[in-house]
């Protein structure tokens, strides 16, 4: 039996990224539940992490839009609409999970904690933002909202424009030891979503949301060392990482050494913004402590690749 955190990727939420709707990403997590109960059923300890790029830029488009016709709705904080995604993403999975679990006659509980990371107040990611949220737009319509919102919007990996935000390191996870506990009791456990909600220490121990979007793969990467797993599990839409990825010379990889991951980001292997953090939150934690290692694969794929016969495996 091995401890491990997976980190759900985009399409584990929404199949379709045209159909953000709540039915959609119930339904999603449906079949997302599958595979993780697979692992469950098999006798692993699993706890889960994911993304919440559509779904807090979602929100935060809401407010926005209801604030523009009624003077009398507040618009919302950033990170009250992260605290949100996580509240109605980990809802839809304790649903799912627990549903899957229960046919199955696996006799588990499941539970969200709503999780703050601390980051530093100094982090250059401040004055660049580069994490993508929300739907994605035409070059058209990403200027007019560039022009109107003062958004700043960027292409995102060739699939459209997409509204761009902070996007801090992740440095502590404050509700870690209640994870620990509850992971520690046998229960199943959803935390870091959306990377967490970014909060700063203000100097006195007191602690303050930020408006930002912390990387999911970071953060699940921090509280998979906390926790001592044996394995992260980064869940995305290939089964494989690629060099030369989308090209005629693409080659997928079954196995990168540290050595060799680090050789291939500077060749610039690996897209900023979506296979990027993936190989550095791998390799950071393949890299910090013997025995652990970091598997890279697609959601179908996660027993098979956990019993080694597919995905790409990370290790030191
Ligand atoms: N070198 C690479 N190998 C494999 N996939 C890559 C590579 N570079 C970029 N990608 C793209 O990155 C995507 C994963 O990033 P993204 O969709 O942002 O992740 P997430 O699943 O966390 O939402 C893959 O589906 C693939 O399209
Ligand atoms: N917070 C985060 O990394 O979200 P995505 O995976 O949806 O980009």
């Amino acid at each position: 039996m091995s401890k491990i955190v997976i980190a759900l990727g985009g399409n584990a939420l929404q199949a379709d990224p045209k159909d953000i709707s709540a039915e959609s990403q119930r339904v999603t997590a449906q079949r997302t539940a599958k595979p993780i109960v697979d692992l469950i059923e098999e006798g692993h300890q699993v706890i889960i992490a994911h993304g919440n790029g559509p779904q807090v830029g979602q929100i935060v488009a809401t407010y926005e839009g209801a604030a523009a016709v009624n003077p009398k709705l507040p618009v919302m904080p950033f990170p009250e609409c992260g605290a949100m995604s996580q509240g109605y993403i980990g809802y839809h999975l304790q649903q799912a999970i627990r549903e899957e679990m229960r046919k199955r006659g696996i006799e588990k509980h499941i539970a969200s904690v709503v999780t703050q990371v601390v980051v530093d107040k100094n982090d250059p990611g401040f004055k660049n933002p580069t994490k993508p949220v929300g739907s994605f737009y035409t070059e058209e319509e990403a200027k007019k909202l560039m022009e109107e919102k003062g958004y700043v919007m960027k292409e995102d990996a060739g699939r459209g424009y997409r509204r761009v935000v902070a996007s801090p390191e992740p440095i502590d996870v404050v509700e870690a030891p209640i994870v620990k506990t509850l992971v520690d009791a046998g229960h199943i456990v959803i935390t870091v979503g959306g990377g967490g909600v970014p909060v700063i220490d203000e100097g006195n121990g007191v602690l303050k949301g930020v408006p930002a979007v912390i990387d999911k793969d970071l953060a699940s990467e921090k509280i998979a060392e906390i926790l001592d797993a044996d394995y992260l599990i980064i869940l995305t839409a290939v089964e494989k990482v690629a060099i030369n990825f989308n090209t005629p010379q693409q080659k997928e990889l079954d196995q990168m050494t540290i050595e060799e991951a680090l050789k291939y980001i500077d060749e610039g292997h690996f897209a900023p913004g979506s296979m990027l953090p993936k190989v550095k939150a791998a390799i950071k934690f393949a890299g910090s402590k013997p025995g652990r290692k970091t598997l890279i694969t697609s959601l179908e794929k996660a027993k098979e690749g956990i019993e080694g016969k597919t995905g790409t495996m990370i290790v030191p």
